[in-house]
């Protein structure tokens, strides 16, 4: 896929919607970054959005796990996207899997209104569950980057963010401590290990 810096999609009509995901340590902030920059290159204006929730590295930075950063603006709902989307080409917005469903909209009009957008989150949750409006961003996506990191066990492309600590809720910040990669199949073993281990 070729990604056209000057606003226009491939099928050169302006305003799109690409959507960046993977689980964790994936690559899809950096990614995202790689893209922003680009159109930053091309002298293009660029607004970058990320849910308040997410201040794990910064307040008002995106940062990728490799310690690369942009500027962003942290808001607490969807709707003030659409507020706070300025007299700019493209919009970025990072951990889109924390917004409400309203996101899906959001960046639907953006798109159709001549931005190109940029969305980068976790496809799937730590149970291997599609988290949040993360499947409806990608059906209505112009183009879809799924992003894999190294499975730290044996060293395939990862799929899913497995959970270390035993914490239910969906969501739960964190890092290496929290969370690691795995491929399907050393998940597979993982998840048949823990029903043995609940058996007794
Ligand atoms: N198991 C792993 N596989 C791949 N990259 C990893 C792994 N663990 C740590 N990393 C680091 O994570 C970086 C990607 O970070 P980032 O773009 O923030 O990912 P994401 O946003 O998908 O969580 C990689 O460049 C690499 O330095
Ligand atoms: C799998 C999973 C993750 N999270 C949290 C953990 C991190 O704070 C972010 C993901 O960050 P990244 O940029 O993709 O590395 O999401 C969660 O809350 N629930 C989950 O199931
Ligand atoms: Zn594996």
């Amino acid at each position: 896929m070729i990604y056209f810096e000057s606003n226009f999609n491939s099928t050169g009509k302006k305003g799109s919607l690409e959507v960046i995901c993977g689980s964790m340590f994936s690559g899809k902030t950096e990614e995202l970054i790689r893209r922003l920059r680009r159109a930053e290159f091309a002298k293009q204006r660029v607004e970058i959005f990320k849910p308040a929730i997410d201040n794990r590295f910064s307040e008002d930075e995106v940062v990728s796990h490799d310690h690369h950063s942009i500027l962003s603006t942290p808001v607490d709902s969807s709707q003030n996207i659409l507020l706070l989307a300025g007299d700019v080409d493209v919009i970025g917005i990072d951990e889109a899997q924390f917004f409400d469903d309203g996101i899906v909209d959001v960046c639907n009009k953006l798109a159709t209104m001549g931005f190109r957008v940029i969305v980068a989150g976790l496809d799937m949750d730590f149970r291997g569950v599609p988290f949040g409006p993360m499947p409806a961003l990608m059906a209505i996506a112009d183009d879809v980057t799924k992003e894999h990191a190294i499975c730290v066990r044996c060293g395939s492309p990862a799929y899913v963010s497995h959970r270390l600590v035993a914490d239910n809720k969906q969501v739960l910040l964190g890092e290496k401590d929290e969370y690691e990669p795995i491929c399907r199949h050393c998940f597979e073993a993982e998840k048949q290990k823990q029903s043995k281990g609940s058996l007794f």
